[in-house]
């Protein structure tokens, strides 16, 4: 299947370029340092009028789940935070919690060590250079990788696995492509996607309870996952309402804990309807993603979300995007599946939908279709 014409919403990079477009892509680089000043915007960071975001949407009032009892082990809490979990997840796919056990310390660190990096020279951040279809490494926007409705950040990504076997991968990435030297940056990040894991295992048990298949079924499911860690750095744009950090999209993942400094940003879609999600450095975002979608066969949402940018101040996000272990194959439950309620996705594991992500389709709101409609016509 010839990449273009899957493609609906967002060209990739030609396959094979133009001297016109080599030339554009040669000339443009996201360095940050001088960008964040710049009047003039490139038209590749420019947003099409019905994409554009207000800055300033009304702030939703969501609840805060208490954490706090489920994790010390009381029946009671359980079941009320799994009913407020599952009622959420049904409404919108996004929810936040508080007293989830992650320590202070840890989440301080992983801020500051981002700071560290972002902040290094452009050529020393490239020593860990996202390459083409990987989705590991560095980006400064996507320059290469798309050729319009850029993304006004810089990110670095790196993969985690629960897997008794690699208990110091992330740690052994950093190292190996940064250098010896960003040993104790390699810890921070490992320590912080193992209490990711954690957590997130804690919110599947809740999640199997919400859905009547049981507090262990999804928990073992991701048992051994194989995530993604992802450090999102934004930096002030002088016309923040022609761009957007990230733009509207679901995750294609299965479930995504996302912590963001005290700037704000996020902005997630409800009833059609924008709204801010205000900051708050002792609550953990969390959303559905399409994976989950499809795990529960379409009873949770998967949550449409955005982040914007402002002309005065950088902001940060940490994402946990938890994955199945590569073999996992992605299926509903069988409670989950009848004649009022027929399958509404094909099985698939999530290299395969990874895949489609990074090579053949720009995750956007629309991806679990378009994938599933992709798996259907390369039967
Ligand atoms: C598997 C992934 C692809 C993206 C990173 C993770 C989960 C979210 C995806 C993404 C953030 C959705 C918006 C578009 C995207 C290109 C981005 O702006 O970063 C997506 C990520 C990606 O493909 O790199
Ligand atoms: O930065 C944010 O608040 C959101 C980032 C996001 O949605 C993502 O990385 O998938
Ligand atoms: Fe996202």
């Amino acid at each position: 299947m010839a990449i273009d014409c899957i493609v609906q919403t967002m060209p990739m990079m030609p396959q094979s370029p133009t001297q016109e477009t080599k030339e554009q892509e040669q000339s443009l680089v996201f360095d940050a340092s001088v960008l964040r000043h710049q009047l003039h915007i490139p038209s590749q960071f420019i947003w099409p009028d019905e994409e554009k975001a207000c800055l300033d949407e009304p702030e939703l009032p969501v609840p805060f789940i208490d954490l706090g009892g489920f994790l010390s082990g009381d029946p009671v809490a359980a079941r009320e935070a799994s009913r407020l979990v599952g009622e959420a997840c049904q409404k919108h796919g996004f929810f936040l919690v508080v007293n989830h056990g992650i320590d202070q310390q840890l989440i301080c660190d992983a801020h500051l060590y981002m700071e560290h990096f972002f902040g290094l020279p452009l050529s020393q951040k490239q020593r860990a250079q996202r390459k083409p279809g990987e989705h590991c490494g560095y980006a400064s926007s996507f320059t290469g990788r798309f050729s319009s409705k850029l993304p006004w950040k810089e990110t670095l990504s790196f993969q985690y696995s629960a897997h008794k076997n690699s208990p110091t991968l992330v740690k052994d990435y950093l190292c190996n492509k940064l250098g010896k030297e960003f040993h104790q940056f390699g810890k921070v990040y490992q320590d912080y996607c193992e209490a990711m894991s954690n957590l997130s295992l804690g919110i599947m048990e809740l999640l199997g309870m919400s859905l009547g298949v049981g507090r262990a079924y999804f928990k073992e499911f991701f048992e051994e996952n194989s995530s993604i860690m992802r450090l999102n750095y934004y930096p002030p744009c002088q016309k923040p309402d022609l761009t957007l950090g990230t733009g509207p999209h679901c995750d294609p993942t299965s479930l995504t804990i996302l912590h963001q400094d005290q700037v704000g940003g996020l902005q997630v879609c409800v009833d059609n309807k924008w709204h801010s999600i205000r900051p708050d450095f002792n609550a953990f975002v969390v959303n559905v993603g399409d994976t989950f979608m499809a795990l529960s066969n379409g009873r949770y949402k998967s949550c449409l979300h955005r982040a914007v940018v402002n002309s005065q101040t950088t902001r940060k996000s940490l994402a946990f995007f938890l994955c199945p272990r590569s073999d996992k194959v992605v299926s509903p439950p069988c409670e989950l599946v009848d004649n009022l309620s027929p399958r509404l996705y094909p099985d698939f594991t999530w290299p395969m939908l990874l895949e489609f992500t990074q090579k053949h389709y720009r995750a956007d709101i629309k991806t679990l279709e378009a994938f599933a409609n992709w798996l259907q016509r390369k039967k």
